[in-house]
């Protein structure tokens, strides 16, 4: 690991605590590549901001010059699903809000959206301890808010945290039976909820009584190990959740966003909905694009316990689905889940799959994976990765043109990639704080050289200078692009109910 908190070293290389030098910076050179355009220009950033996107931009002595020849100068990426320092399943993700955003940005992401999970159903006391949890930020953070319990109070506590607290998402999971898990009672409640303050409606969506059923079955069966977990927990139910959740929300008529879309079951249910005109996003991870589950069967545990996280990874065959998925725009964004817990935290599950931390790293892969498989494969332009990484992350959340972009007035959160460089992924190098990588040993072509977050160099040269308390709250407003017409839609649904028929009483 080659970065340093707060004056604790990490492994044997150089720490890199302090804030970066210039606040002026011009990328010469390179390609700019935006989700709608690209052309060769410089870039000049002053303080945070992108000041001039333009050929040959001049500037005095006192400005950092980054050649970008060859290269693309992109947007950084947003990961929109991400879990640091989140409490899980009787333990805590080892990548807190420093490791895991020294991660992110040396793997080119320069903003994430974490999840908010309340405290004993308490959206504020949630909201208080993420804040606290986010105090050694380094690189521009949003949240994400869970809903696990209905009451007026929950109710009443959704209205503050979008009027007041900058959080426009809200997301139910419909899995984790005795834990988050929550009926369709409340998910009808909290999409109506969603609706009336213009927040986003978010799903894990598996079918939690039927996983329980599932984990029953397995170890009834004595499969214990952690290919017990995909075993238990198949594709159908996570189709069938997908489509009960698009379904109650076509009802109510709010978008939906159904988050870490893992099977073609989903997939499917999404595109049926999508073709119908319905509004729903898809959003894939990394693991579930670039691996197949055969990890879960390896005879040593902590390999197979790295790749169990939930939905779990699927057969061959899902992963190259969901990348088409991505191509043709039936899936939107993707995201990482980032989500980790180390060999000692997974072998909680020694001997029953269902004690096992569910989550898989991706923050710091993502960027890198997503550019070797969609786009090094020709599956995708230069412009839709942007799109799929950053881009429409910023449009969903509301946050665009701020982020997601290389525009004049844009915060300054760009990336300069090599497409002829390459990279190779490993638990010895990586920068989370995990002792195992869910992606070991992967290589490939294109890597990111550069990272400017928040106007400050962050990643040159393989090295990481960021310090804690650097990165910002990213406040997001409600009624994003999703929401636009909703309110046409629903007087047209009034208008067309017939009017009540009018009955009289029968005489005797
Ligand atoms: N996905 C996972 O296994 N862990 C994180 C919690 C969640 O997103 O469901
Ligand atoms: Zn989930
Ligand atoms: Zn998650």
């Amino acid at each position: 690991n080659q970065f340093c908190e707060a004056g604790i070293g990490y492994g044997n290389s150089e720490c890199g605590v302090s804030s970066s030098s210039s606040s002026k910076i011009l990328i010469k050179g390179g390609t700019v590549v935006n989700a709608h355009h690209q052309e060769i220009a410089d870039v000049y950033v002053e303080d945070g901001i992108i000041a001039a996107v333009k050929p040959n931009i001049k500037v005095g002595d006192d400005v950092t010059v980054l050649d970008a020849t060859g290269k693309f100068v992109m947007p950084g990426g947003i990961d929109p699903h991400t879990h640091l320092a989140m409490e899980f399943m009787g333990t805590e993700t080892i990548d807190d809000y420093f490791s895991g955003q020294a991660a992110a940005l040396a793997g080119g992401t320069t903003m994430h959206i974490d999840f908010v999970i309340p405290v004993k159903g308490s959206l504020s006391a949630g909201f208080e301890a993420y804040v606290g949890k986010a105090k050694k930020a380094c690189m521009d953070y949003g949240f994400h808010m869970a809903i696990t319990k209905w009451d007026e109070t929950v109710s009443k506590e959704m209205e503050i945290m979008v009027k007041e607290k900058g959080i426009n998402s809200f997301k139910f999971f419909l899995a984790y039976k005795g834990a988050l898990m929550v009926n369709d009672e409340l998910l009808l409640e909290g999409l109506k909820k969603c609706k009336s303050l213009g927040a986003l409606a978010m799903v894990h969506a598996e079918n939690g009584d039927a996983v329980f059923e599932g984990q029953k079955r397995m170890i009834e069966l004595g499969i214990t190990g952690p290919e017990g977990h995909a075993l238990s927990r198949p594709a159908v139910l996570e189709g069938e959740a997908t489509a009960r959740a698009i379904r109650l929300a076509a009802f109510v008529n709010t978008p939906l966003y159904i988050v870490h879309v893992m099977s073609i079951d989903a997939m499917e249910e999404i595109a049926t909905a999508r073709k119908s005109g319905q509004r729903v996003i898809g959003e894939p991870v990394v693991s579930g694009l670039v691996l197949d589950d055969s990890g879960l069967w390896d005879p040593d545990f902590i390999t197979a316990a790295k790749f169990v996280m939930s939905p779990p990874i699927r057969e061959l065959g899902h992963g190259k689905a969901l990348q088409a998925g991505l191509s043709t725009g039936v899936l939107q964004l993707v995201g990482t889940d980032h989500c980790s817990f180390n060999s000692t935290q997974k072998a909680f599950g020694i001997d029953d799959f269902r004690k096992i931390p569910n989550g898989v790293n991706g923050i710091e892969e993502r960027m890198h994976l997503v550019w070797d498989t969609m786009v090094e494969s020709g599956q995708i332009s230069i412009t839709d990765y942007v799109r799929i990484t950053s881009t429409e992350c910023a449009r969903i959340f509301n946050i665009y043109p701020r982020k997601g972009a290389i525009l004049v007035g844009s915060d300054a959160d760009i990336i300069i990639l090599n497409p002829n460089s390459s990279f190779e992924i490993s638990a010895t190098s990586h920068h989370s704080r995990l002792d195992t990588n869910v992606f070991e040993g992967r290589r490939g072509k294109g890597k990111v050289e550069v990272t400017i977050a928040g106007g400050r160099i962050v990643w040159e040269n393989g090295q990481l200078k960021v310090a804690p308390g650097e990165g910002k709250y990213v406040e997001m407003q409600p009624f994003s692009y999703l929401f636009g017409g909703i309110d046409k839609a629903d007087a047209k649904y009034l208008s067309s109910l017939r009017a009540p028929v009018k009955r009289f009483k029968a005489t005797t």
